[in-house]
């Protein structure tokens, strides 16, 4: 195949100019950081001091600098997918005479690898889209709660395989969405605790018809299932609206994921529930060592196997550098 959209991890296109591109051979528009940061200046809604502080609050280390070249435009141009959407609907109830009803929730799936930062993108996300007065209401789902829980995983005996598509109750997430989109009130899902590392028995979270739901996960990109299990053709991504695959080199992504690894040694590790417990007296070097094969043996070949695999299938894909800037946007032409 000609130099395209779908290649390999370390080859990258030849564009290298300023302004957005395309290119005949790819279903993709392309923008390197510059084009797609010159965007914010002709964006609606600037970040006030309010928005900062809130954005801060978030407790992630991102640079405001960043939010407002690359995540403002990325909201802006979301809001004009709803909008199209709504106005869509709108024109479809004239056609089919129908009463104008409210719209679905808008649906976006976040995708990548483990530690690539699709949680850092959601929560930015879910408060820079609040913030327009057509979806004051955005709600964040991660798919973690539809993992199966721990004992049917042992029973299963792919405890090792957390993560992995086999690991989730895929036709759970299905109907969830299926709900969503359907526009129910009072859709809910499990939760998963990252210190118990389990699902919280009796516990749910609740989404109740919000304008905007963002759904994050490893493998929401994922295509339908073709195993036993399978009694539908319906992938969770048939329910999105839009939806983004955060990238990065494997090798950064290690890195954050082993930085991680190290915070939460001094942080969450030490409670007495947490399950990695016995992690938060591992010395600096173990607990690199440790960090780094749990990298290499999970998460790694699910992101070869099961998630990088997915990245074409995605709306747009952003593609950060080591320093976690976003470099290069490919959104698909329509
Ligand atoms: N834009 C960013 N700037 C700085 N650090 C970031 C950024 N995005 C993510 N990180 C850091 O990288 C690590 C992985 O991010 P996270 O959002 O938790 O990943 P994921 O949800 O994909 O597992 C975290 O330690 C996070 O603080
Ligand atoms: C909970 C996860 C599977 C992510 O789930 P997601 O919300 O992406 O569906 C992942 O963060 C995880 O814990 N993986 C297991 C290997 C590890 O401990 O890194």
């Amino acid at each position: 195949m000609p130099e395209s959209f779908f290649e390999g991890e370390n080859s990258r296109s030849t564009f290298r100019a300023k302004g957005p591109q395309t290119s005949e051979r790819s279903p993709y528009q392309e923008f390197d950081r510059h084009s797609w940061a010159s965007l914010a200046s002709a964006t609606p809604l600037p970040l006030t001091e309010s928005d900062i502080r809130r954005l801060a609050g978030l407790g992630d280390p991102i640079d405001m600098r960043e939010v407002d070249a690359i995540y403002r435009p990325l909201s802006a141009l979301l809001q004009l997918y709803v909008n199209e959407q709504r106005s869509l609907a709108n024109s479809r109830a004239g056609f089919l005479r129908e009463p104008r009803g409210r719209t679905t929730p808008f649906v976006i799936g976040i995708a990548g690898s483990v530690a690539v930062g699709k949680s850092t993108v959601a929560r930015l996300l879910t408060e820079l889209m609040r913030r327009w007065p057509q979806t004051p209401k955005v709600e964040l789902l991660a798919t973690d709660g539809f993992l199966k829980p721990n004992a049917e995983l042992e029973r299963l005996g792919i405890m090792h395989r957390k993560g992995f598509p086999e690991s989730y109750d895929r036709r759970a997430l299905l109907r969830f969405l299926a709900a969503i989109k359907s526009g129910a009130p009072q859709v809910s899902a499990p939760v998963y605790s990252h210190v118990t590392y389990d699902i919280v028995p009796n516990e749910r979270n609740v989404v109740d018809q919000p304008d905007v739901l963002i759904v994050e996960g490893l493998n929401v990109l994922q295509p339908p299932l073709r195993s036993s299990e399978a009694s539908t053709a319906l992938g969770v991504s048939d329910f999105f609206d839009f939806s983004i695959y955060v990238d990065a080199r494997h090798e950064d992504i290690k890195n954050w994921y082993v930085d991680r690894f190290l915070r939460l040694r001094e942080t969450a590790f030490t409670s007495p529930k947490s399950y990695f417990r016995s992690y938060a007296g591992l010395t600096d070097q173990e607990a690199v060592a440790t960090a780094e094969r749990i990298w290499n043996d999970i998460n790694l070949v699910n992101l070869i196997e099961n998630i990088r695999p997915t990245r074409g299938r995605a709306t747009l894909v952003i593609t950060k550098n080591s320093a976690h800037r976003v470099n290069r946007l490919r959104l698909r032409k329509l």
